[in-house]
């Protein structure tokens, strides 16, 4: 199952730096070992914002809940997710 999530990342002015810089270096770990697995097929920054566009491609609805919340960063983002599947005019039968 695709789907499509946008992150806006939102951390505190009042968490120190050495924190911020920690959970960030933990969050791009996490990234990594989701995108080798196949779960986090592609991520985006978002021009001249803190955020990302990301697609996942995972087995169920909590599968992804799950995913999301296990992020580094979740406490500090704003998530928004989209459920995408196959166009029927789509060319490309990994579309789904
Ligand atoms: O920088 C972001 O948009 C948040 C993030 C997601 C994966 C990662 O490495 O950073």
């Amino acid at each position: 199952m695709l789907f499509h999530v946008r992150m806006d990342v939102r951390i505190p002015h009042d968490v120190p730096a050495e924190t911020a810089a920690r959970l960030k270096a933990e969050e791009k770990a996490r990234f990594q070992e989701l995108q080798r697995s196949g779960k986090w097929r592609h991520i985006w920054r978002v021009v001249g914002e803190y955020a990302n566009y990301s697609i996942f491609d995972v087995d169920s609805n909590a599968e992804l809940h799950d995913l999301l919340l296990s992020l580094p960063l979740f406490p500090y983002m704003q998530i928004q997710v989209q459920a995408l599947c196959r166009h029927p005019s789509s060319l490309h039968d990994d579309d789904r």
